[in-house]
């Protein structure tokens, strides 16, 4: 890892396994309340990870207390009264368009990121919170978790993502809604049982455990092949099953040209274990 390139403010990178990079939300006295600073930094190391031969798996964590306490209200309270001091209505929009993009491009990062991005929750998930874990592609929480899309408490349509992905991760259904429109708090067992959350651990050090064992699992098998099937799911999750099929045939009829195709069949045709594929 270029430690230059995830140096940030608000956020800590680590790599705990091979192949497995640590993103952990480092504002533990705000709760990991997110700024735009954060936003912005999350664009940032999800483009180098995107990028980084090193990185084939992606954990991502709250440091502290809690996950997240959502949107930082002293920076939008600044940034209420920044706004208040622009007159015309076109310069407010523009103003205010440009932090909502810097929100959803941040969480969208993290979707366009060709490695799978786990996330880890403990504790609070609210708010910009809940946009964020459901543009990741696997989201895992402690006993103790708690959920909340608290938007509509505080006069705000949700922006960020959780609108346009929640319902693509646990169903366009009435439950979705009740949540959304009445901003109640879940707990770890009804994200369970609605899919939000894949598995609920009893703490979050065995959390951190099994989230890192799974995150090893992925990163040993073939990167072109791991990485494809993202693209293909995030795209076929968008676009119609023909235009899916369709999608993942042009990106295979290049990547089953790729080394690690080769390797994979010569490793079951030879019963040969533990394969280590190249980085890509
Ligand atoms: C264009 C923008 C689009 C994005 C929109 C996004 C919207 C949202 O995210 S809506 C959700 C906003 N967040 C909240 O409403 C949560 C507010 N916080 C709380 O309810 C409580 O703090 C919480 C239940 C999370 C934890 O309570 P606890 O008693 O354990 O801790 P506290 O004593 O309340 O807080 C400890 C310190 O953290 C600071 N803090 C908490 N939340 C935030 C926050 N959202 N932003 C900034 N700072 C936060 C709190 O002020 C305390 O700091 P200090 O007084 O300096 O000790």
């Amino acid at each position: 890892m270029s430690s230059k390139a995830y140096t940030f403010n608000t956020l800590s990178v680590s790599v705990p396994k091979t192949f497995v990079y640590h993103v952990e939300l480092n504002r533990p006295k705000q709760l990991n309340a997110q700024t735009e600073e954060m936003w912005t930094e999350l664009k940032n190391c999800f483009e180098a990870i995107n990028v980084d031969p090193d990185c084939r798996v992606v954990v991502i964590s709250g440091n502290g207390k809690m996950f997240t306490a959502g949107l930082d209200f002293k920076v939008a309270l600044e940034n209420s009264q920044e706004l208040s001091e622009i007159e015309d209505v076109a310069r407010k929009a523009k103003f205010l368009r440009a932090t909502i993009d810097k929100g959803q491009t941040a969480f969208t990062s993290m979707e366009m990121c060709n490695k799978p991005v786990l996330a880890a929750v403990h504790n609070a998930c609210i708010g910009a919170g809940v946009s964020l874990i459901t543009a990741a592609d696997v989201r895992y929480c402690t006993k103790d978790a708690w959920f909340q899309v608290k938007e509509v408490l505080l006069g705000i349509t949700c922006d960020v993502g959780a609108l346009q992905r929640l319902p693509k991760v646990v169903g366009f259904n009435g439950l979705v809604r009740e949540i959304c429109y009445t901003a109640r708090k879940f707990t770890a067992e009804e994200a369970s049982k609605i899919g939000l959350v894949t598995s609920v651990f009893e703490d979050k050090e065995s959390m951190m455990a099994g989230v890192l064992q799974i995150a090893q699992e992925i990163a040993s098998n073939s990167p072109v092949a791991v990485q494809g099937t993202k693209r293909s799911l995030v795209f076929s999750r968008d676009h119609s099953t023909r235009d899916g099929l369709e999608h993942v045939a042009t990106m295979n009829q290049g990547m089953l040209q790729s080394e690690d195709f080769i390797t994979g069949v010569t490793a079951l045709a030879t019963k040969q274990k533990d394969i280590e594929f190249s980085k890509l």
